[in-house]
């Protein structure tokens, strides 16, 4: 999936108590890529992934997925945008309990009545690249938080779909769902963008963009070295500075 963000603008809020958000901020994607975005509290992060995951819409600019215009469509065709395409790892998971985790990990074919076959051909395609078959009948209640994440992220995956992991992860279970996310990433050519204040979490990524009140401040690509991209990331963060942790609106 290839991502093209045109001089897109978003404000929350009306009049003089407006928060700009995004300002003005143009990004490129290509398929395959595995993007941080990083950048001081309310720089606006999730708003920019909530705006190319169709969340939200933008007031001015272009989102363009494979070359389709998202600003030009309908609500109903966006919501089926997003249950076939995204895919997203909250920090609760949301697995369900009442369900089993192969139940869960389906959950997103299921909802769009997939085929038996279809269903099947992808859950056993991911038990063999995450290795989780051992866990398919196991309640949600038995498994780790580890083993939860896996799952939140098998099923984020069902589709094939992008990531758009948010919030925080102890450190060993982030360790292990962000191999699982290169390794996917890797093999399976998805693109992935990922918000995230964690530089060791970012030097997984293939490249981080950093935005600051709304714009685009700069952006590093990894050329391969982790421990490097992760001083970089470091470097710039220092460079960035904290940035406003209280929202002032402008123009009062
Ligand atoms: N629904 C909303 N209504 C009003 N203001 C909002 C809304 N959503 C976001 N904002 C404001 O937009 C700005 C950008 O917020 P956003 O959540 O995108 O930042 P962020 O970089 O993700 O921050 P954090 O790292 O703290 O999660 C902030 O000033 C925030 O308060």
């Amino acid at each position: 999936m290839q991502i093209i963000v045109e001089n897109i603008a978003k404000d929350y809020g009306k009049k003089r108590n407006a928060v700009h958000a995004i300002k003005d901020v143009s990004l490129e994607v290509s398929a395959g890529e595995f993007v941080g975005i990083m950048g001081p509290s309310g720089a606006g992060k999730t708003s920019l992934l909530d705006l190319i995951s169709s969340n939200e819409r933008p007031d001015h600019g272009r989102i363009l997925i494979d070359g389709i215009d998202l600003t030009k469509q309908h609500d109903r065709t966006l919501a089926k945008y997003r249950r076939n395409k995204m895919g997203f790892i909250y920090q609760s998971f949301e697995l369900l309990d009442s369900l089993n985790v192969k139940e869960n990990i389906i959950l997103p074919l299921v909802l769009n009545h997939a085929s038996k076959n279809l269903i099947e051909q992808r859950f056993q395609h991911l038990n063999q690249l995450l290795n989780i078959s051992e866990l398919a009948d196991r309640s949600i209640d038995d498994l780790s938080l580890g083993q939860r994440q896996l799952i939140a992220a098998a099923r984020a995956l069902i589709n094939s779909p992008e990531i758009e992991p948010t919030g925080s992860l102890d450190s060993n279970s982030a360790t292990i769902l962000l191999n699982y996310m290169q390794l996917i990433n890797q093999k399976e050519n998805t693109t992935i963008m990922m918000a995230t204040h964690d530089a060791f979490t970012a030097s997984y990524c293939s490249r981080v963009v950093f935005i600051k009140d709304g714009a685009i401040f700069s952006e590093i690509v990894n050329s391969g070295q982790r421990e490097d991209f992760f001083e970089q990331v470091i470097n710039m963060q220092r460079t960035i500075g904290g940035g406003s942790y209280f929202n002032v609106p402008e123009n009062n």
